[in-house]
């Protein structure tokens, strides 16, 4: 197990909204072959607070997310979570150290149950790796955590069908739950929304509003009501690069913004 205090004292420089970051990208570059998708970002999220990352299409999103949890490594530059470098480590590490992201549907199992994948999220330490070799008496222990969990996130009636039958809306929720179980200082979501009705869309954001509570949460989001009800701070990126960065109510006026989502099918409302 890593130590949290290996690296060098927290930095506690303000953000630009005045509070103390938890996350912070420095020169952030990707390249893939010569192309830069992110190129060049500065990054200061706030502990405690909810930090939007939007833009249009091919804006950088994804990549930054990806660079922000080591599942891409960094062409240059650095992420900082308080003292550690997270910038080159594998994405167990970043997890280990604190930092978890929501897992898209396709890695759920059809035919484990809702409450079998969290009870083996909370076996696994950084919630990445899966082992099913786990018996029913070593997961018994983690069974309260897995109902808590399940009920946190909406999922109390629905713990024992296979995840398979679950509906859309409640498979995200499932993966919310799995993200969770690592009890994360910093949550990240890509698109917790995407592919949803209103009515989901609705109870997601409810949802994120009370898990929120006691961490930092950075989402991707392309639904600006979402990005509206729930963020802070906003940050817009295009052509790999911070466009803007503030408040969602300065951000969504500003004709930098609008310009750059015109002609995009996600426009800012
Ligand atoms: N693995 C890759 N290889 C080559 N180019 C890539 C790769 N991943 C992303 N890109 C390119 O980098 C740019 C940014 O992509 P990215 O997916 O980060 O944007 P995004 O803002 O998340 O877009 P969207 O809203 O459409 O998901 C795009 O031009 C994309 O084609």
């Amino acid at each position: 197990m890593e130590s949290r205090r290996e690296h060098d004292a927290p930095s506690a420089s303000a953000t630009p909204g005045g509070s103390v970051p938890a996350l912070t990208a420095r020169g952030l570059v990707r390249e893939f072959r010569g192309f830069r998708a992110v190129d060049g970002v500065d990054l200061d999220v706030a502990e405690g607070g909810v930090h939007a990352l939007v833009g249009p299409n091919g804006a950088g999103k994804t990549t930054l997310f990806n660079l922000l949890t080591g599942f891409l490594k960094p062409t240059a530059g650095s992420v900082r979570l308080g003292g550690h470098e997270l910038a080159g480590r594998s994405p167990e590490a970043i997890a280990r150290l604190g930092v978890a992201r929501s897992f898209q549907i396709t890695s759920l199992f059809a035919e484990l149950t809702p409450r079998r994948h969290v009870e083996l999220a909370l076996a696994s330490p950084t919630g990445l790796g899966w082992r099913f070799w786990r018996s029913d008496r070593a997961l018994a222990r983690f069974a309260g955590r897995a109902g808590e969990l399940l009920d946190q996130v909406g999922l109390a009636g629905h713990g024992d069908v296979p995840a398979g039958s679950l509906s859309y809306g409640s498979k995200r929720a499932l993966e919310l739950a799995l993200a969770l179980a690592l009890n994360p200082q910093v949550l990240l979501l890509d698109e917790p929304t995407a592919g949803m009705g209103v009515e989901d869309v609705d109870r997601t954001i409810e949802l994120i509003g009370r898990i929120r509570t006691g961490r930092t949460v950075v989402l991707v989001e392309h639904n600006m009501n979402v990005v509206a009800s729930l963020a802070e701070r906003v940050t817009v990126l295009q052509h790999g690069k911070v466009l803007i960065e503030g408040p969602y109510a300065e951000i969504r006026h500003d004709p930098r913004v609008i310009t750059a989502y015109l002609g995009d099918s996600h426009a800012v409302r």
